[in-house]
């Protein structure tokens, strides 16, 4: 479903993502995982077509993101990073309004909020406006509007990112029960999240894949450890500057 080879991205002389390859099949939950600075970011954002690569290949669901990018996104839901919402719609409204943009109309369109309502746990809130919410649901709203077309694809960036505990393991379960029938990368810096919610994890260091494997693979190689794994194969910023 997510098929990326040799993919690179330069800023000027800055190497951000560096001939990078990985796949994603249906019923997969790749995470995606490395220090700051690692090249995540940079990699969904081109994955998601939202900034051209500067080589290589992205094929969504068998479709070319860089030679049919509009039906390649039509495939996928995205996350992102601060993902943006509109502060005065209610949750209903915004959720409804993204559907449209999504070609939705009518009855699709009041099943695919009710849906995604449902799937993130809005009902409370969903009369309420957006800059009234607490964080937490603020962050579902944001899941929610990636569901609306109910894509086979879904990449999530730092989905728990400033979550409380609680909310962070209900983001987790979610991930987990989307990712059996979709393809889903997300990545995060957390490395209880492998196990969490990840069928398979690699690691990214300075744009390039440095571990690939089941959560429990990742483990063996770090001698029963994933922290160990992680630092072992990734640069703290102090060996960088170095
Ligand atoms: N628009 C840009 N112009 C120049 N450099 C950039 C740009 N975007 C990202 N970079 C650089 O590319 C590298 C990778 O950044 P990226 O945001 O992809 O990392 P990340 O792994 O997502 O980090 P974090 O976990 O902190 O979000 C960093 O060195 C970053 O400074």
């Amino acid at each position: 479903m997510i098929d990326v080879q040799n993919l690179t991205k330069r800023f000027g002389p800055k190497v951000a993502v560096d001939d990078l390859s990985f796949t994603v099949k249906k019923g997969e939950v790749l995470g995606f995982l490395g220090p700051n600075g690692a090249g995540k970011s940079t990699t969904m954002r081109m994955v998601t077509g939202f900034f051209p690569a500067s080589a290589g290949s992205i094929e969504i669901c068998g479709i070319s993101m860089i030679d049919n990018p509009e039906e390649a996104k039509r495939k996928i839901g995205y996350l992102p990073e601060s993902a943006p919402l509109y502060q005065d719609m209610t949750v209903s409204s915004f959720l409804k309004w993204i559907a449209e943009m999504r070609g939705l109309s009518g009855t699709a369109r009041k099943e695919a909020v009710d849906r995604v309502i449902e799937t993130c746990f809005l009902e409370q809130v969903a009369k309420q406006a957006i800059d009234t919410l607490s964080k937490g649901y603020r962050h579902r709203t944001c899941l929610a509007q990636s569901l609306i077309h109910d894509p086979e694809v879904l990449i999530l960036d730092e989905p728990t990112d400033g979550l409380d505990p609680n909310q962070k393991q209900e983001v987790r379960k979610l991930i987990k029960k989307l990712g059996e029938d979709k393809a889903v990368l997300f990545s995060t810096h957390i490395l209880e999240e492998v196990e969490a919610a990840c069928s398979r994890a690699v690691i990214v260091d300075r744009g390039k894949i440095v571990a690939d494997g089941t959560p429990d693979e990742l483990k063996t190689k770090g001698g029963g450890s994933l922290y160990d794994l992680f630092h072992q194969v990734t640069t703290t910023d102090a060996q960088a500057a170095a």
